[in-house]
């Protein structure tokens, strides 16, 4: 024992630790070069390593040209494919006068779940290889080069994304995402929108201003990122104006379906797992969950059938409601979290602003309110433009009379403007929206006249029930009089007995 620990003393290292040091010397006096692994999932959460997805872009170039075995994937421009180096393939990169070399790796991992179809993963990593003597070059020069010119490839690369959330029930396991996604491919950009051309410029430079804003947030302290809150009746464009506004930054965009999200640890991983250069977006915002912050009383009968539900076994129909918290989403817009990445628009779209929680629209959350509306006569340009390819015509006027005077949605508006069939043309679309217009004066008048004789017909009723209770009244109250009037009299005949008896007493 006393042995062991002099020896333990002595030689700290196990005797294996020591050989593999000695053997590591002598191979790298032999074999003077340096591998870095780059894995493409890496951590806990296997998250998709972004340095593998810069290096995969920085040598797209490089592998077009040189290397033998490729890959190809369709990129922002779906003409043109762009290559990736296929597993066990090699490269060489000059950097300073200095040569690199950069293989790619894979190599199959069984998954550990219990099926009867086992899945087979791939494992794929790139390795760089260089001279020892280059290390310091390696460290302070090269790898960033590599990342930066491999982000603005893979940014210039990149197909845009639309991403909706998937339920929690579909996360477990290696690689699982908690976003799906399609290629983003809406056309709506800001020469379609149909808007006031004042507000549209406005939101146009607020845009601009943003996305070249990371140094002023930074300086003043704040996260990258800015709320927008569209609000406007159905089809006045809000969804329209979030693909212009992705369009105009190149940005991706997340579509939050907060009624699939079950609590406020869940909505957190799901912002994490949003990249940067984003827009995330909760539509309708008013009817995705009851955010009123003190939730509403319960009616007696809504209390009743929940206790009833508790009572029976829950069937497969029924889904859990979500118990995402105004206090939740309000962390999810600027908590700590939020700053993550930095460089995000939120978007909340609405049809009624007043029904939202005044802490959840205030400035510093929702930067910009922006009122989509009824469609005036600019904006009636705009889509006459798009769909007619037509800057006037002498139907113009009559239209622009009557969009003074009717309230017309752009969404109707351009239905009425589609050329459906070859015999259609300019002035028979401007006519059917002008007899649209009519209807919809003549349906407006008429709810006019309606409610102005149901609020007649009301007051009537009122006067007619005023007068009856009045009556009422002065019957009651000359019943009243009568009554003390008669008490009065039986009262002053009881005082003459009284003063009878007094006087025939004294
Ligand atoms: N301002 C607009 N400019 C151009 N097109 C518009 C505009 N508003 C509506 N449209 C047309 O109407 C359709 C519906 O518009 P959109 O979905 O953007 O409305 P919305 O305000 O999001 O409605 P909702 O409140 O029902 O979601 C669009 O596909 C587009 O063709
Ligand atoms: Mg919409």
């Amino acid at each position: 024992m006393f042995l062991l620990a002099l020896i333990r003393q002595y030689f700290p290292f196990s005797p294996e630790t020591i050989l593999i040091k000695y053997i590591h010397k002598l191979t790298s006096f032999a074999y003077p070069y340096v591998h870095i692994k780059f894995p493409e999932y890496t951590g806990e959460r296997m998250k998709r390593s972004e340095a593998y997805a810069a290096i995969e872009a920085y040598l797209s170039a490089a592998c077009s040209q040189r290397a033998h075995k490729l890959k190809a994937d369709l990129g922002n421009d779906s003409t043109k494919p762009i290559l990736s180096m296929d597993g066990h393939e090699e490269v060489t990169d000059e950097f300073d006068g200095t040569t690199f070399w950069w293989s790619s790796n894979t190599s199959i991992r069984q998954t550990q779940a219990l099926s009867l179809y086992p899945d087979q993963e791939e494992k794929r990593s790139y390795r760089l290889t260089f001279h020892k003597s280059n290390r310091q070059l390696v460290l302070d020069s090269y790898l960033s080069h590599v990342l930066k010119e491999g982000r603005e490839v893979g940014i210039r690369n990149r197909r845009r994304k639309l991403y909706c959330n998937n339920p929690s029930s579909n996360w477990g396991g290696y690689k699982s995402k908690v976003w799906n996604h399609v290629v983003f491919e809406h056309p709506s950009c800001f020469d379609t929108l149909a808007m006031d051309p004042e507000k549209k410029r406005e939101i146009m430079k607020d845009l601009d201003a943003f996305r070249k804003a990371k140094d002023y947030y930074d300086r003043i302290g704040k996260a990258w990122k800015r709320g927008y809150l569209l609000y406007g009746p159905p089809g006045t464009g809000k969804s329209s104006m979030i693909a212009a506004m992705a369009n105009f930054l190149d940005y991706d965009v997340y579509d939050l379906e907060l009624t699939t999200v079950k609590n406020n640890v869940e909505l957190r991983k799901l912002f994490i797992e949003t990249t940067s250069k984003s827009i995330i977006v909760i539509e309708d915002i008013d009817c995705s969950l009851d955010l009123t912050g003190k939730r509403k009383q319960k009616s007696k009968k809504e209390e009743d059938k929940s206790e009833e539900k508790k009572n029976l076994p829950p069937g497969p129909e029924e889904k859990e409601e979500s118990k995402v918290t105004l206090s939740g989403l309000l962390n999810f817009i600027d908590g700590l979290w939020s700053a993550c990445g930095g460089e995000r628009l939120i978007v909340f779209t609405t049809n009624h602003k007043e029904k939202l929680d005044p802490a959840l629209i205030r400035r510093g959350r929702m930067d910009k309110h922006i009122e989509m509306s009824y469609c005036c006569f600019d904006a009636f340009k705009v889509l006459a433009k798009n769909y007619l390819d037509i800057d006037s015509h002498p139907l113009f006027d009559a239209i622009r009379d009557l969009m003074e005077e009717v309230k017309i949605t752009p969404a109707d508006v351009a239905e009425n403007l589609m050329l459906w069939s070859m015999d259609e043309d300019a002035g028979s679309c401007l006519e059917n929206l002008i007899q649209a217009m009519n209807k919809a004066k003549e349906e407006e008048a008429s709810k006019k006249a309606q409610a102005s004789t149901e609020e007649n017909v009301e007051g009537e009723e009122e006067e007619k029930s005023g007068a009856q209770e009045e009556g009422a009244s002065k019957r009651a109250q000359a019943s009243t009089d009568e009554a003390v009037e008669a008490e009065e009299k039986s009262g002053a005949k009881v005082d003459e007995a009284s003063k009878q008896t007094v006087c025939n007493g004294g």
